[in-house]
């Protein structure tokens, strides 16, 4: 369905200039057959563009030379391999597609510009909506500091410490899953969580409370999070290892990561195809970080149980499309074969979101969990290493 979103006038003088631009009449023009079907097929409209025309002084419509320049054959070749990525990530079950390059196509009607909305250019949920918006910020960032120059940094970075070595030691020493507690102002379906947040005093609580390894959330527009209480947590000195809580969608995001004091990523499946999750835990591995690789269903499970050297899988309880949260998804995921390969493998499972109470943790421990990822529920409590004790029921620092 098509509607609306934005209409401004534009002046008449820009009008004639805006339709004479060459670049999208010679884009339409390169894009091959196959690739304009696969496009139909994703529901992206290809929209045949009007600044093909221009006008001559008496009003009558005239097409333009086309100009084939660097440029455009880049822009072509960059909109080819995100239609690709969508193909082959819907081939694997995953529903997220990545941001259509143009965005909305602009129309012009006498002095009005619009843009038309419809199913291609729209997110279609908020994990969508965050990945779209994820996929322009770091475009942005990787202008202002591209890979090499995040490579001189890691020189500086301190140094990883272990992060599964720290879940299994704190689920050796208490008998109880490890806990990552998650440094969380907000969160799209809950709001905010905690008006006066201080992250480094939150952090300390934490380590105090017994934690064994932090999460921390990167991200501004949805979380409230930032980098900056990332490397504020690492420089105040506290021990657990720290997890940088990003919706990553390019390996140089694991490098900026790593750059300001992570000891782990997350990389999550509903997002990510297999090829970019092998890519990039090899990139995690060679920089010394864990990768926690999240699912949400047993497809998403079986494609990361099919990709060798994975250590940590996430299971996480939210439907990140619906908001819709059910402890019982871990207990679902564990069962028969795959709860089989798991242990054979001796991957630890980190049963994530929607845990309240000791019998939470007592319910995703019986299905088999040796980790928990916690945010809401103990970074609300006024001493939030009081919440701690609360969750599990007792005091896990001792
Ligand atoms: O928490 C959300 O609303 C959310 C929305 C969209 C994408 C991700 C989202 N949360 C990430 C998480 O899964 C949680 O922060 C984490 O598992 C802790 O959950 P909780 O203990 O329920 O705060």
């Amino acid at each position: 369905m098509e509607g609306l979103i934005s209409l401004k006038t534009t002046p008449r003088i820009a009008f004639s200039a805006l339709n004479q631009r060459p670049n999208k009449s010679s884009i339409v023009r390169s894009v091959p057959t196959s690739v304009m079907d696969a496009h139909r097929r994703n529901g992206i409209a290809f929209t045949p563009i009007r600044a093909q025309q221009s006008e001559t002084k008496d009003g009558a419509a005239t097409i333009p030379p086309v100009k084939e320049d660097a440029e455009t054959a880049l822009k072509v070749k960059e909109w080819e391999v995100g239609m690709f990525h969508n193909e082959v990530a819907a081939s694997q079950g995953i529903r997220i597609r990545r941001r259509p390059l143009t965005g909305p196509p602009l129309h012009y009607v006498g002095p009005f510009e619009f843009r038309i909305q419809n199913e291609g250019n729209t997110p279609r949920n908020i994990l969508e909506e965050i990945i779209w918006h994820k996929d322009v910020e770091v475009s942005q960032l990787k202008e202002r500091r591209p890979l090499f120059t995040l490579k001189k940094a890691l020189e500086n970075a301190p140094p990883t410490r272990d992060f599964v070595g720290a879940l299994r030691a704190a689920h050796q020493r208490t008998g109880l899953p490890g806990l990552i507690a998650e440094v969380k102002k907000a969160s799209p379906s809950r709001g905010i969580l905690r008006e006066d947040f201080d992250p480094v005093e939150i952090a300390r609580a934490y380590e105090k409370g017994g934690a064994a390894c932090l999460s921390v959330l990167t991200d501004e527009k949805y979380f409230k999070g930032s980098f900056e209480n990332l490397e504020a947590i690492r420089s105040a000195g506290v021990k657990c290892p720290l997890l940088c809580k990003e919706f990553i969608v390019d390996a140089w995001q694991i490098y900026y990561a790593r750059t300001k004091g992570a000891d782990a990523v997350l990389l999550i499946a509903a997002v990510l195809p297999d090829l970019d999750i092998k890519y990039m835990t090899k990139i995690c591995k060679m920089l010394g970080l864990a990768a926690l690789v999240e699912v949400h269903d047993e497809r998403e499970m079986d494609r990361v149980l099919g990709i060798e050297g994975i250590e940590l899988i996430g299971i996480n309880n939210r439907n990140l499309e619906t908001f819709k949260v059910d402890i019982s998804n871990t207990k679902r995921l564990l069962e028969g074969e795959r709860g089989k390969i798991i242990r054979q493998k001796d991957i630890i499972v980190v049963g994530e979101s929607g845990l309240f109470t000791p019998d939470d943790i007592a319910y995703v421990q019986e299905a088999g969990v040796k980790a928990v990822l916690v945010g809401e529920s103990i970074v609300k409590q006024s001493d939030p290493g009081k919440g701690i004790t609360g969750l599990f029921g007792k005091d896990i620092s001792v």
